[in-house]
């Protein structure tokens, strides 16, 4: 038994507080590996840069949800059933429908996903068959989802998904009502490939803290779409090309973006698509999204957008020495596809839904509630006045 002192009690020692849980390791994973010494990310042990050159983003799907690539048959079985689940049905366009213009794309995003979760049975069952159905479910349909509400707000009519196409050609095809041509479909899955994992972000630690009170799937996706929302986050490959459009691309476009940034440091603002919470010395995914990005300004012959994102990288790096995040090559790339700016987080909902879904099942499986502690800095205990 602990000795009892009558000492006089010192002050107890202030307790560490880590802001923003930087870094401090919460749990263990076995999904992805971010290392920024060697500043590499594994998937389930395997190199991003390795499946980007070499698998589809179907088998990386696969990949983070059973920890082994797909063999033929699997791969087979499994693109099967995910092409089965593409439609939507009539409640979920009904009620994107009743949602106004003016609504964020990623409001849209996160009503849908959400109508699901209230329209399927299987809800409550938090069984490991019945998470990974739900899980491929959510894959399937947000491409329809994300689609359907850059058409309409085009007033364009809903494209139906193509089952003879992979993933990401039906995406472009729902997307844009024709079918995209093959670079294009190549930088599309390889930006689904670098978006879809990367570890407790906030967005995953987000659906690890609703899963961990014994929420169902949905709910927790909902939360990530949620916190993948803000331009700290996932947000900020919109905010890139919003500074892009600030800046304005075309002739004079390298001048005016180093003038640009002055500005913008000189008023203490965030540059949108740079730095990053573990990776100080670069993003491991960039090269990889640039190379893409620079085929796309091939292909469709911007070179004037090229030397904006170089001339802003470059100043960056010689004002702040801070590097480019995966949002700043990803969003110029969505853009010269034909996407709306307002869409381009919405894509990363499409690819992060693997990584987010991966990590909900891991929680489940080995589950303690995440509850933290705070240090009270508030008002000394006080008493509510007594009334006459
Ligand atoms: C896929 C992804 O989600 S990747 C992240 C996408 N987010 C962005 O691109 C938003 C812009 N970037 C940022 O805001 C930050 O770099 C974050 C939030 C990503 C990481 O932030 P943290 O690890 O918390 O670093 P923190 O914000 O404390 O920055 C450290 C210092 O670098 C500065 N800094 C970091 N990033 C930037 C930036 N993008 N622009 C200007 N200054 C920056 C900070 O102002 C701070 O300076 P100070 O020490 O003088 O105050
Ligand atoms: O890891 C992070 O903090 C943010 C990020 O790059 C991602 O989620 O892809």
């Amino acid at each position: 038994m602990a000795e009892q002192s009558t000492a006089p009690q010192t002050a107890a020692p202030t307790p560490m507080i880590y802001k923003g849980l930087a870094g401090v390791p919460v749990d263990y994973t076995a999904v992805s590996k971010v290392n920024p010494d060697t500043n590499s990310l594994l998937y389930r042990g395997y190199p991003v840069q390795e499946l980007a050159a070499s698998c589809t983003f179907e088998e990386v799907a696969y990949l983070l949800w059973h920890g082994e690539l797909p063999d033929d048959a699997e791969l087979a079985a499994f693109e099967e059933r995910e092409r089965s689940l593409r439609g939507l049905d009539h409640d979920v366009k009904r009620i994107i429908d009743e949602l106004p213009l003016t609504a964020h794309p990623m409001d849209v995003v996160r009503t849908a996903v959400s109508v699901i979760g209230a329209s399927d049975p299987a809800t409550p069952d938090d069984s490991p068959e019945a998470n990974l159905d739900k899980s491929l479910r959510l894959l399937a349909k947000l491409p329809s989802i994300v689609a359907y509400d850059q058409r309409r707000r085009h007033d364009l009519e809903f494209v139906e998904p193509r089952d003879d196409l992979g993933f990401s050609a039906n995406f472009l095809w729902q997307t844009f009502g024709e079918a995209a041509e093959l670079p294009v479909v190549t930088a599309f899955d390889v930006s689904m490939i670098l978006y879809a994992e990367h570890s407790f972000n906030a967005s995953t630690f987000t659906a690890r803290v609703i899963t961990s009170t014994l929420a169902d799937l949905y709910s927790a996706v909902v939360g990530a779409i949620g916190a993948l929302k803000g331009p700290l986050h996932g947000g900020a490959n919109e905010a890139v090309m919003h500074a892009f459009e600030e800046i304005g691309a075309g002739e004079g476009g390298a001048e005016r973006a180093v003038a640009w940034l002055d500005t913008a440091l000189a008023e203490k603002r965030k540059i949108m698509g740079f730095g990053h919470r573990v990776y100080k010395n670069g993003d491991s995914r960039v090269p990889t999204m640039r190379d893409s990005m620079e085929r796309m300004v091939e292909h469709y012959d911007r070179p004037d957008l090229l030397e904006l994102y170089v001339a802003l990288e470059q100043a960056m790096g010689e004002r702040k020495g801070i590097k480019p995040n995966l949002d700043y090559p990803a969003g110029p790339t969505y853009h010269l596809m034909g996407f709306d700016t307002l869409t381009f987080t919405p894509l990363f909902v499409a690819s992060r839904i693997t990584g987010w879904t991966a990590h909900i099942m891991e929680q489940a499986a080995a589950n303690a509630l995440i509850r933290p502690l705070s240090v009270y800095n508030g008002h000394d205990e006080r008493h509510v006045p007594t009334k006459d």
